[in-house]
């Protein structure tokens, strides 16, 4: 469905945002990963086609995007990560002006569409009242009016607080039904219950494609739990990958990641995704 093949993007001598990424995205959620820095959003303004690769090619059902921009962005819904919205209009009247610019003429898509994203009852309302995740999910429903094939949402769930991050996790799993749908985070938990495909960035290069299963799979038997006292802490600090520290009276209790043994005592354990992509040095840490 959606093809980078060897895409690269530059800005000025200085920065490759992007460098060599190569990915094939079919119908479903996939979690695009990376730390601040790691060029996702740059790879998703390439996609929205709001930036243009330096070098590489994107293909959508084969066509490519890059000199016919048409061909995605008529199928296209996108959420960046600073989206606002005019805050002295009522949501409707959002949704409304929204539908215009995109010749979207059904009044009852627009009323569908709150709906979905439970805003209904708060149609008449000025936006500027609404909290982040509200605003959020009015953008989710501008972004659907011309019921897109690929969504792109952007750092969905900066700022919300649980309860709304769960909402929208929820709301974007149940479109990832029949489209495709890429969130990019670097909060882990937010896509690894809904995302059937976890892409993975660093320093803009793609370092893994896989299910969340595929990821766990590879770091069974690599990740311990320990207790230990502040010497062997010391130590293990020096010789492993120590994921997680706490203290525990007078010791530390430790998640490690070691192929093999990292102490005596130490239990293998089963890795969160997380721990499973930080055991294999994609280096992805939840944000509190
Ligand atoms: N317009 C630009 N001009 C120069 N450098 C840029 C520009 N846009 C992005 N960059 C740089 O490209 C790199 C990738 O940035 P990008 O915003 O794509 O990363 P990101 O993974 O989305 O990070 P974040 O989570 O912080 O948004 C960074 O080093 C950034 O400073």
């Amino acid at each position: 469905m959606l093809e980078l093949q060897d895409v690269t993007k530059t800005f000025g001598k200085q920065v490759t945002a992007v460098a060599g990424l190569s990915l094939r995205l079919e119908p479903g959620v996939v979690g695009l990963i990376g730390h601040n820095g790691a060029g996702k959003t740059t790879l998703m303004q390439m996609i929205a086609t709001l930036a243009k690769p330096t070098s590489g090619s994107i293909l959508f059902d084969g066509q490519d995007i890059v000199a016919k921009p048409e061909t995605i962005r008529r199928r296209l819904g996108y959420l960046p990560q600073d989206f606002g919205v005019y805050r002295n209009v009522s949501a409707l009247e959002f949704m409304q002006y929204f539908a215009a610019l995109k010749g979207v003429r059904d009044p009852a898509r627009i009323r569908r569409l709150l709906e979905l994203v439970n805003l209904h009852d708060q149609a008449g309302r000025q936006a500027s009242s609404f909290s982040g995740g509200m605003l959020r999910r009015l953008g989710i429903a501008q972004a659907l009016l011309n019921d897109p094939d690929v969504l792109v949402v952007d750092e969905p769930t900066a700022g919300l607080d649980p309860e709304e991050r769960l909402r929208f996790r929820n709301l974007l799993a149940e479109l990832g039904f029949d489209k495709l749908v890429i969130i990019s985070t670097h909060i882990v938990s937010d896509v690894e219950s809904i995302a059937g495909q976890l892409a993975i960035m660093r320093n803009g290069r793609l370092v893994a494609c896989d299910t969340p299963d595929a990821i766990l799979g590879r770091a069974r038997g690599q990740v311990w739990a320990a207790n230990v006292d502040s010497d062997e802490y010391e130590r293990l600090r020096a010789t492993t990958h120590v994921l997680h520290a706490a203290r525990q009276g007078g010791r530390m209790a430790l998640r490690i990641a070691h192929p093999s043994l990292p102490c005596a005592g130490a239990q293998p354990s089963e890795p969160s995704l997380e721990e499973a992509l930080m055991a294999q040095r994609y280096a992805v840490k939840e944000a509190a």
